[in-house]
């Protein structure tokens, strides 16, 4: 076997949605896993990903569905992930690895690994790709292609487990980065979770904007469109984020409320050339993304 050969013989997706059928279509597409067993708790979902050959078998009972499994991925709603891992563990066979695909780290790691036990392993994980689509129907085989996806090991991480996941995110296509857990839920809390919790408040301040009567967001186009897709996601998934990021992301929306307080200032003054500063130094960082 090659360094870069990922082959897992049994793999159990507990939460079989957008990230854990992606990933399920992504090793299938790449001829690098036997047996894919889905796990979940709604079974017109899990019928739906046997139905499109996303898993080979479903059930509902978690641990009869990982029991056997060599590589278990959580990609459940961040704060189910502590409570599936607490019923899963103890009937895992010796040498399991269990990974997670959830938005935050620092808490899903506090939750997780005082519940391991010898013989059962844990890496921390979070690709950084998705949509604002769920269910095993909104799952396909290229989302993780070309995309990033952060591993956040601890002391505890064995040196195995940690390489294993990182073969199973290369052959899913993905670069994997390796970071530890505060920096990770820094970063997201930055570029992701601010967003959403922007996009959310903004479709919420327009739309209750009724002054006169109107459903004025049928006149959206464009830029507000492109802009609150993401208001489109998941409602209980972002209140797990928000719930478990909550330290990173508060101080994020304090720095955003700074900036927006100095736009409206500027707004309020009529100061044309500090209005125009403040759209070019955005435009420059916007424009420098790769
Ligand atoms: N949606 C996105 O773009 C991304 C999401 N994530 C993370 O991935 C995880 C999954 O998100 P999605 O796939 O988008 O959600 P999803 O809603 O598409 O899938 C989650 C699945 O978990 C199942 N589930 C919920 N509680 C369960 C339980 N106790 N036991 C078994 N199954 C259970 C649900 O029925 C659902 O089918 C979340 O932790 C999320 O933070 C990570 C990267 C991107
Ligand atoms: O839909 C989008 O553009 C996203 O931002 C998807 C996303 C949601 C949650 C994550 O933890 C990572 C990626």
């Amino acid at each position: 076997m090659t360094k870069d050969t990922f082959y897992i013989p049994r793999l159990a997706i507990v939460g079989v949605g957008l990230i854990g059928g992606s990933l399920a279509l992504a090793l299938r597409e790449a001829g690098a896993v036997g047996e894919v067993i889905g796990i979940g708790r709604g079974l017109a979902n899990l019928e739906k990903a046997l139905e499109l050959g996303i898993v080979d078998r479903i059930t509902q009972d978690a641990v009869a569905g990982t029991r056997e499994a060599d590589l278990v991925f959580l990609a459940t709603p961040v704060c189910k992930l502590g409570e599936v891992a607490a019923a899963i563990i103890p009937h895992l066979k010796r040498g399991a690895v269990i990974t997670d695909g959830g938005s935050v780290k620092a808490q899903v790691i506090a939750a997780i690994e005082p519940l391991l036990r010898p013989g059962v392993s844990f890496v921390p994980g979070h690709p950084i790709a998705g949509t604002e689509k769920s269910g095993a129907e909104a799952a396909f085989a290229t989302l993780y292609h070309h995309r990033r996806c952060i591993l956040t090991p601890t002391q505890n991480t064995e040196s195995d487990a940690l390489e294993m996941v990182e073969r199973m995110w290369r052959t899913a296509g993905s670069e994997v980065v390796v970071m530890d857990a505060e920096k990770h839920d820094r970063i997201l809390a930055a570029i992701s979770h601010l967003p959403h919790m922007v996009a959310y408040s903004l479709v919420n301040a327009v739309g209750s904007y009724d002054r006169y009567e109107e459903n004025i967001l049928e006149y959206s186009a464009g830029g507000f469109r492109d802009f609150t897709r993401i208001a489109s996601s998941d409602p209980s998934m972002w209140r797990d984020i928000a719930l478990t990021n909550r330290a990173a992301l508060l101080e994020m929306m304090e720095r955003f409320e700074h900036f927006l307080a100095e736009l409206k200032e500027d707004v309020r003054s009529g100061e044309g050339e500090r209005l125009y500063e403040f759209f070019q130094r955005s435009k420059e960082l916007r424009d420098n993304i790769l």
